[in-house]
């Protein structure tokens, strides 16, 4: 299975991931609530002092104080503050980097592990666009929106707590002014949700047509269907500025709704302690009048009250972002038809296995959504060393029965036999190993000849490389071209790209056993003649299965399994 393998650009390193563990989030919210409660004594401590000095309420000697300790306390609380919150703050951020690399990892792997026959794999662009900018939306959720959601929860609790025994009036005027923030921002947020989900869609939709059209660029030329491109990506990006631009209405209005809301329940605490002290409202303090020491305590804690729940609102639009792209994730860690065994590791050198015999028993499959079964009751048995064609109309099932023998998706009934071996779960792994896949459109990357070849592979060395590139006569690209290839294989025609997908083979000393899916197809007869001829000559001493609808290709093998387009029986 070397084609599927990403060459590494060979000057790419990879960066030293963080993997010590970090304290959990809960301790960073935990740490950020604290670090605001600290207001209190604050508040307390500058209220008493600023009343003493107007000769109103309770002196700071009171409390074993003076007025220089407690402006000491005060500077050392503020200091306590700030290092508790920006502790937390960035404990936070690093755990939520850390989760959001986890849950990639965890996409990028299932993504890895899906099976090329599950139809329901996501286009590449959209992956790429989710594993990618949208992945990041999960950080500012996870460290900003939810420490401030638990913030919002605790603190103005503990303020009114603190506030209620000095002046219940003030406390009800909070309380009466609180609620109307959550219920806004519920209202709000249902729409933002709703909005960032359709914008995300659209980001990612947009990504995909992208990619694709990318990658069909000679094609779009060839048919001159540039300008229609063009006009149809203007529409896809100008339906996605609308969606930006409807979520960031969505923010800014929550913002500016719940500033308001603020703003008027400090007013009104504000203006009923003014004309308190005034001697205007003269109830609400428990039968008594508030001092001016009090006073400014109230009126200290009633900004701090609303404070969390004005940050919740300022990143409210971050919660839904957020939630959009925690799904989207999820998504794509979600699995359908899986490779088997996925997990097994593929870097080690080995020598080359004798060439194994290959036996199918009774082997069914249905893809996923399909009416009728790929394959039914299928048997055959396929002698070591020997060059076999499945050879039948399209739609038959060739290329599924090659990669059920690659364990590329799990058989629904029945087995398949490598070696005596019965694919599995457990040595599928191992026993792919030695099986070569090529197929009919092999996949180029950007970059230079060499690694196309060895794609990183640690045991094929670049001299292996150049061996086999000579042998399947490319040495001309090699020197006249520096050996740099474009995305795709532009510059290669499609029967130097097979010879190159034929060199990643003929380099690797394990193999045993070569699955080729249509290896001729498209070639013109001299091209289908040499790239046949290479195939034949390295498959000496391996097993070699072709699926092919060339009869000259299929009549240079051992023997030629005919599949009938109807559902197959049980052959030789
Ligand atoms: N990923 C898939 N999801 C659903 N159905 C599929 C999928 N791949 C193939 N099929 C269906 O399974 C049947 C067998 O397809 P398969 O590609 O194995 O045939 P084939 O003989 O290799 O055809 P061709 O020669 O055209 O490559 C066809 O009816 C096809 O439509």
């Amino acid at each position: 299975m070397r084609e599927s393998s990403v060459a590494r650009s060979p000057r790419s390193r990879p960066r030293k991931a963080r993997t010590e563990p970090l304290p959990p989030m809960r301790l960073g919210a935990g740490l950020q609530v604290l670090a605001a409660l600290l207001w209190l004594p604050q508040a307390a401590l500058i209220a008493l002092v600023i009343g003493d000095l107007a000769g109103q309420g309770r002196a700071p000697e009171d409390f074993g104080l003076n007025a220089a300790t407690s402006a000491l306390a005060v500077a050392i609380l503020g200091i306590v503050r700030a290092l508790l919150d920006g502790y937390a703050g960035r404990l936070c951020f690093r755990r939520a980097r850390q989760i959001l690399s986890e849950r990639r990892a965890k996409a990028a792997k299932a993504l890895a592990a899906r099976s090329p026959l599950d139809s329901g794999r996501p286009a590449s662009g959209v992956a790429a666009s989710i594993l990618g900018e949208q992945g990041e939306a999960i950080v500012p959720y996870l460290s900003r929106y939810r420490p401030a959601r638990l913030k919002a929860v605790i603190v103005p609790l503990a303020i009114v707590l603190a506030v209620f025994p000095v002046s219940w009036a003030a406390a009800i005027v909070l309380l009466i002014a609180a609620p109307l923030i959550p219920v806004f921002m519920a209202l709000i947020g249902w729409r933002a949700q709703a909005a960032s989900e359709a914008q995300l869609a659209g980001l990612g939709s947009m990504n995909g047509f992208l990619l694709d059209r990318l990658r069909g660029l000679a094609t779009i030329r060839a048919m001159g269907a540039v300008d229609r491109t063009a006009k149809r990506l203007r529409q896809e990006a100008e339906t996605l500025r609308t969606r930006t631009m409807a979520v960031l209405r969505i923010a800014f209005l929550s913002s500016a709704v719940l500033e308001l809301f603020a703003a008027l329940g400090v007013a009104m605490v504000a203006v009923y302690i003014g004309f308190h002290l005034l001697g205007q409202l003269p109830f609400g303090a428990w039968g008594g009048r508030l001092s001016l020491g009090e006073g400014l305590f109230v009126l200290l804690l009633a900004p701090a009250f609303f404070e969390p729940l004005r940050d919740l609102s300022s990143i409210w639009h971050d919660r839904a972002a957020g939630e959009a792209a925690l799904k989207a994730l999820d998504d794509l860690s979600a699995m359908d038809v899986a490779v088997l065994n996925a997990d097994a590791d593929d870097q080690r050198k080995g020598a080359r296995a004798p060439a194994p015999a290959v036996r199918l028993e009774n082997l069914a499959f249905a893809h996923a959504g399909a009416e009728q079964a790929a394959i039914e009751e299928f048997s055959l048995s396929i002698e070591a060393g020997e060059k076999i064609a499945f050879f039948g109309p399209s739609g038959s099932g060739k290329s599924t029965l090659l990669a059920l023998i690659a364990g590329l998706a799990p058989a629904d009934r029945g087995c398949v036999r490598i070696s005596e071996q019965s694919l599995d779960e457990t040595n599928a792994g191992s026993l792919r190993r030695q099986i070569a896949w090529i197929g009919q459109t092999p996949h180029i990357f950007a970059g230079d000849l060499i690694s196309n070849v060895t794609l990183h592979r640690p045991w094929i060395g670049a001299d292996n490389a150049q061996r086999a590139l000579a042998a399947a006569g490319l040495s001309h690209i090699l020197e006249g071209r520096d050996g740099h290839l474009g995305e795709g294989g532009s510059g290669l025609s499609g029967g130097e790209a097979l010879r190159v997908a034929l060199a990643r083979l003929t380099a690797d000393p394990r193999i045993s056993l070569i699955l080729a899916d249509e290896p001729t197809a498209h070639l013109d007869s001299q091209t289908a003649k040499d790239i046949a001829d290479h195939l034949l000559a390295f498959a000496k001493g391996r097993t070699l299965i072709v699926a092919t609808h060339d009869p000259l290709l299929a009549h240079r093998m051992d023997r030629i399994v005919y599949l009938p387009k109807s559902a197959m029986r049980a052959v030789a």
